[in-house]
């Protein structure tokens, strides 16, 4: 049996995916639309003050083409708090007009791959405590999907030796260290619970980037012959202030 990798885990995380049922929405008087869209914005700037008090975080984009329009993504310390967030989301008056397109359940996480030896508690280091309590950036763009590492018989990620398994995470980290300052990526796990073992989540003030990153990424090992994907998602950044635009 392969050594299984250990891992660190941090926040709790929700990505909800919704369409827009414009139709329904279009028969709504200007100020029936208004009380809805300052419902949403009160939700949102809860959200914000959450993050501003890093105990939590959040992300709401407007996403490109037709497999939803919006995009709400959340961190919070536990699932319990993530369940009763959703809740609140659908008890909000817009989501009567919001048709769900696709959800995912995952824990923001860190491999110990590449984890260097030492007697110090991880979840006490100021760099590993901001990357599983990420403040999550407000950029341009998002991209978003889940992923597998392949169990074929042939390439089976799961049955290679962990020093293979750390050779190949330090060749895709030396890749992901070349975009620094151009995509942000945030790696949560979901084996057990959700459909993909992983999501990843990207921000980028160039989309452009999410196209180049993956594309280069195709070509090294871990993901050319372990990567299986499930759906992208891209948007655009939607602040609370452009709400009543986007709506109207
Ligand atoms: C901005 C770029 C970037 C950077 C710097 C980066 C670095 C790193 C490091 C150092 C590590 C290992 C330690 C850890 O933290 O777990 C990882 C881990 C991981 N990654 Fe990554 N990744 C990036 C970006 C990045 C992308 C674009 C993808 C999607 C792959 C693709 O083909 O579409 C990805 C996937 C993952 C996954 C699924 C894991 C977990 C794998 C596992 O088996 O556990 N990742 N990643």
């Amino acid at each position: 049996m392969s050594e299984a990798v250990s891992t660190l885990d941090g926040w709790w995380s929700l990505h909800l995916l919704y369409n827009v049922d414009w139709t329904s929405l279009r028969l709504l008087e200007d100020s029936e639309k208004d009380q809805l869209i300052g419902e949403l914005q009160s939700f949102l700037e809860r959200q914000e003050e959450v993050h501003k008090n890093k105990e939590g975080s959040y992300s709401f984009y407007n996403i490109t083409g037709q497999k939803a329009d919006l995009i709400l993504w959340m961190l919070r310390p536990t699932v319990d708090e993530l369940n009763k967030l959703e809740l609140e989301f659908n008890k909000l008056g817009i989501s009567d007009f919001l048709i769900p397109s696709y959800s995912y359940v995952s824990v923001v996480e860190m491999s110990s791959y590449l984890a260097k030896d030492s007697d110090e508690d991880p979840y006490e280091n100021p760099y590993i405590k901001g990357r599983l309590y990420p403040e999550v950036p407000k950029s341009k763009y998002i991209c978003f999907y889940p992923m597998d590492k392949k169990r074929d018989l042939d390439d089976n990620w799961y049955m290679l030796p962990i020093e293979d398994r750390k050779r190949l995470m330090r060749d895709h980290g030396m890749i992901g260290r070349q975009y620094a300052g151009k995509v942000k990526q945030f790696i949560t796990g979901s084996q057990g619970l959700d459909e993909y073992e992983w999501a990843v989540t990207l921000f980028s003030d160039d989309m452009l980037e999410f196209k180049k990153i993956i594309y280069e990424m195709r070509f090294d090992e871990t993901s050319a012959r372990y990567g299986v994907f499930g759906d992208f998602f891209v948007g655009i950044h939607l602040p609370a202030a452009e709400l009543p635009a986007f709506f109207k």
